[in-house]
């Protein structure tokens, strides 16, 4: 499984308070992540590769993934109340996913229900 995860400031914590809870199911996954939310999860002891920061273009590298036909799934739990300046690279995320038809959770709830179903590697 390859596995991009991207979490605005305010649910960072829930992010990887998410991937912990799911260990086990994520354990032979091979994980991005934009930088900082990469770091938060490195700090919890998750092994992941840290893409350039969300505002410094990270969402758009993980697009570019995307289009490559290198990302299977993707979370993104975003702050619904917070106002972004690197919001077209977001868009051009959820965009680049609908193309591409690459499943996209942008909450715990959606993410729990995308891992259930994930074949067992
Ligand atoms: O801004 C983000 C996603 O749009 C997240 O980026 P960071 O993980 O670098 O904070």
């Amino acid at each position: 499984m390859r596995l991009a995860v991207i979490a605005h400031d305010g649910k960072k914590a829930e992010m990887v308070g998410f991937l912990l809870q799911n260990i086990e199911r994520i354990a032979k996954a091979d994980i991005v992540a934009t930088g900082t939310t990469g770091s938060h999860a490195e700090r919890a002891g998750l092994k992941v590769t840290k893409l350039l920061s969300g505002p410094m273009g990270g969402d758009a590298q993980i697009a570019t993934l995307v289009a490559e036909g290198k990302m299977d799934l993707i979370f993104f739990f975003r702050d619904p109340q917070g106002k972004h300046p690197h919001e077209p690279d977001i868009q051009m995320l959820m965009r680049l996913c609908d193309v591409h038809n690459i499943p996209f959770a942008t909450n715990p709830a959606g993410a729990q229900l995308l891992l259930n179903g994930w074949p067992v590697e």
